[in-house]
């Protein structure tokens, strides 16, 4: 073995144009946005701003960033799959051979659900959910920050193996035998598995982080059963992470121990058992779906009492059902093997729990009409996100029920149904919530807000493309057709392949439209400025900052004594209270330990991934370094004094709708 390991020139793709037209085009652009960085002088800022920042708004904003590049680009693998299918009909080869096709299935569902799907996520509850609970920032902000570079680290491995080597062709789930040495002898299962690792580590401390921030720094009053709702969904999905992401990385864990030092955990010879990963990594990919589609629950609810000007009906219920989904959604993961050989009993256990999910989505469902039954809705485009979403979920969540009757399964598993089921609840729900999230506190989070003309164009051709797009895959699925198939030869599913794919290149104009939306909105940003704080007359705490949010949060920290506090002070006449003197206060300071430590690790798992094995010992000593020097740093706060504090809530309230002193 050389120098580099595995790693030689033949691991460049350079014969496959479709690759190096990408890659081409990502280094056009990285180029043009350093030499802009340059230019503009902004290299200090990029990096004493934002890359070392550990301000949860900043980070949350990262996050949702990286989750729209990666929108993109699990897009793209998107298109390319339904492009090939529509072309390999009549049994033609199409243009994708199945070497490829293979890896961009993986590398879809990997990308969605993990790199796009959960920073989004991720990224709505960083920058909402402190504000929310009136505290000045997470329990431990550095942390945050190394959360969020662990996650970047296993995306841009993720990306480094589009032009150096392959990614998996397993699918998104990398069953062995197939994903063990002997079938996928390549780096693709490598990137997979050392991607998912670090990337789930960053996941795992981020919810520790906000489990901590909930449960210790809520305002004074805030009772438990007084939080926003958005903060109790999150929490519930947090749970979630901290029960189940651990399965995943041990998992992943034993998977490498198979591959790199000949266990045989999940072999069949020696004593292995590859059901015990299947079983595994379902006990973490289940509820991994509703630590997605939690968190989105929570924003609809946000969404609907803010836009029909009411409390939302049943909080009580709201509260409970989420923890019923929580817990039952622990409890239900065999439904992803039915067909695997357990028994009759073990079977009809597992379908009857998941199909009493139902009953507490239904409770959220039923809540939420209630709420708009004699409302006066306001029908903006996050609005028109919900009204989608409760219509597409639902369409979803049935055919979800249908899967759960184990004897269906039997048919349906791991037929296009199936794939029809999962774009329906994954799209539908969790995308839609994100996308209601970030037009909704858009403006909290940037200081103006998003163009509605273009906002609403997106919303319908994301709503018709989806239906367009996947409506046909039922179809395909009761006339026979399995999921990730490269080519097909039946005519009878010839015309259900081109409504899919043309429901693909809608969906794709819904994207376009956001970037204009984007482009538009920056362009008029002083029209659409929000100089109040509260655009929208909000009810919870975020609403009560500034556009974008003081970096201190909260001059003052609020006393909380009800669930909508920010329309209960506005009522009271309590709000934006002007204050002739303040405390210092307290904050934590930057620092580049985030991504020295993830870096490092980035670079460890690169090595391991290509069996660099001198350099694998230098990046994880390099982790274990800067962390090190991080533990023995003491400067790492700092006290905002008044003056500045005074200055800062003075030139806010400036713009406040009415000024009260106390
Ligand atoms: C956000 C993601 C998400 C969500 C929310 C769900 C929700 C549900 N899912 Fe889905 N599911 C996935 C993502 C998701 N799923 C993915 C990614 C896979 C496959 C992965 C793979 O193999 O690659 C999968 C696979 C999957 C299977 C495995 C099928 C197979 O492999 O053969 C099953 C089987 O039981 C199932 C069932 C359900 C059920 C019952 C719900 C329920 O929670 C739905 C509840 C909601 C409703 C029912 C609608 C609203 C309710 C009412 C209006 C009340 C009245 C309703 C009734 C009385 C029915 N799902
Ligand atoms: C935006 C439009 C999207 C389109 C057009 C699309 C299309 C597809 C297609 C064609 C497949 C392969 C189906 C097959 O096996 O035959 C697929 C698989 C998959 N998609 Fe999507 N998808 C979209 C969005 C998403 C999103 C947002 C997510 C998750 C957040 C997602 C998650 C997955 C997963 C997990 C798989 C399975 C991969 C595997 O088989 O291992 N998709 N998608
Ligand atoms: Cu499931």
């Amino acid at each position: 073995m050389s120098f580099l390991g595995k790693l030689t020139i033949e691991a460049v793709p350079y014969h496959e144009p479709i690759i190096m037209v990408a890659l081409s085009v990502v280094a056009l652009l990285g180029i043009a946005l350093a030499v802009y960085l340059t230019k503009a002088d902004k290299w200090g800022m990029l990096w004493n701003d934002w890359i070392t920042s550990i301000d949860h708004k900043r980070l949350g904003i990262m996050y949702i960033i990286l989750a729209l590049i990666m929108l993109l680009r699990g897009f793209a693998d998107a298109i390319m799959m339904r492009t090939q299918l529509a072309m390999a009909t009549n049994g033609a080869e199409g243009y994708l051979p199945p070497e490829h096709y293979d890896q961009i299935f993986t590398a879809h569902g990997v990308i969605m659900i993990i790199f796009m799907a959960m920073p989004f996520m991720i990224g709505l509850m960083n920058i909402i959910l402190p504000l929310q609970v009136g505290a000045r920032d997470v329990a431990f902000p550095f942390l945050n920050n190394l959360s969020f570079w662990l996650t970047a680290g296993g995306a841009v491995l993720i990306n480094i193996s589009l032009g150096l080597g392959e990614f998996a062709k397993t699918g998104w789930v990398a069953y062995p035998p197939l994903s063990g040495l002997e079938y996928s002898p390549g780096v693709g299962v490598d990137y997979y598995i050392w991607a998912l690792q670090i990337s789930g580590l960053g996941t795992l401390l981020t919810a520790v982080n906000f489990l901590v921030t909930v449960f210790k720094m809520r305002a004074p009053g805030m009772k438990l059963m007084q939080m926003p709702i958005f903060t109790w969904t999150c929490t519930w999905a947090n749970i979630l992470i901290a029960a189940s992401f651990p399965i995943l990385t041990a998992v992943l864990a034993m998977l490498t121990l198979d591959r790199y030092m000949d266990f045989h955990f999940f072999t069949n010879e020696a004593g292995g058992n590859s059901m015990m990963y299947i079983n595994l990594f379902w006990a973490w990919g289940h509820p991994e779906v509703y630590i997605l589609v939690l968190p989105a629950f929570g924003i609809f609810s946000e969404i609907i009492s803010t836009f029909t000007a009411k409390r939302l009906f049943g909080y009580k219920s709201m509260v409970y059902a989420s923890g019923a989904i929580a817990i039952l959604g622990f409890i239900v993961w065999l439904h992803h093997f039915f067909t695997m050989g357990s028994s009759a009993n073990v079977n009809a256990f597992f379908g009857i729990m998941t199909m009493i999910i139902a009953v507490p989505t239904g409770v959220k469902l039923f809540n939420w009409i209630f709420t708009i039954y004699r409302g006066r809705l306001r029908i903006t485009v996050p609005v028109l996100w919900t009204l989608g979403f409760i219509v597409t979920f639902t369409i979803g969540g049935m055919t979800g029920v249908l899967l759960a009757i184990p004897g269906a399964d039997y048919v349906l598993h791991n037929s296009l149904f199936l794939i029809a089921h999962f774009h329906n609840t994954i799209i539908g729900g969790a995308v839609f919530g994100y996308l209601a999230g970030f037009a909704y506190w858009f403006p909290k989070a940037v200081g103006f807000k998003l163009d509605e003309r273009w906002g609403k164009a997106s919303f319908w051709c994301w709503q018709i493309g989806f239906l367009l797009a996947f409506m046909p895959l039922y179809v395909l699925g009761f006339l026979g057709m399995t999921r990730r198939l490269n080519h097909t030869d039946n005519p009878d599913w010839n015309i259900w392949l081109y409504i899919a794919a043309f429901g693909a290149v809608v969906i794709a104009f819904g994207i376009l439209f956001q970037v204009i939306q984007l482009v538009v909105s920056f362009i008029n940003r002083e029209a659409l400025d929000d100089t109040t704080g509260d655009p929208w007359n909000g009810h919870t705490l975020e609403w009560s900052t500034a556009s974008p949010p003081q970096f201190y949060n909260f001059a003052k920290i609020p006393h909380v004594n009800d669930i909508d506090t920010w329309t209960d002070m506005k009522e009271k006449g309590e709000a934006y209270q002007r204050h002739e003197d303040y405390e210092p206060i307290h904050m934590p300071k930057n620092t580049p330990a985030g991504i020295q430590i993830s870096a490092s690790l980035t670079v460890f798992c690169f090595a391991m991934i290509w069996h660099i094995w001198w350099l694998a010992p230098i990046g994880l000593i390099g982790a274990i370094g800067f962390f090190i020097k991080r533990c023995y740093t003491s400067d790492v706060d700092y006290y905002v004094q008044p003056d500045e504090i005074k200055r800062i809530e003075h030139e806010h309230l400036k713009n406040a709708p009415k000024e009260v002193t106390a």
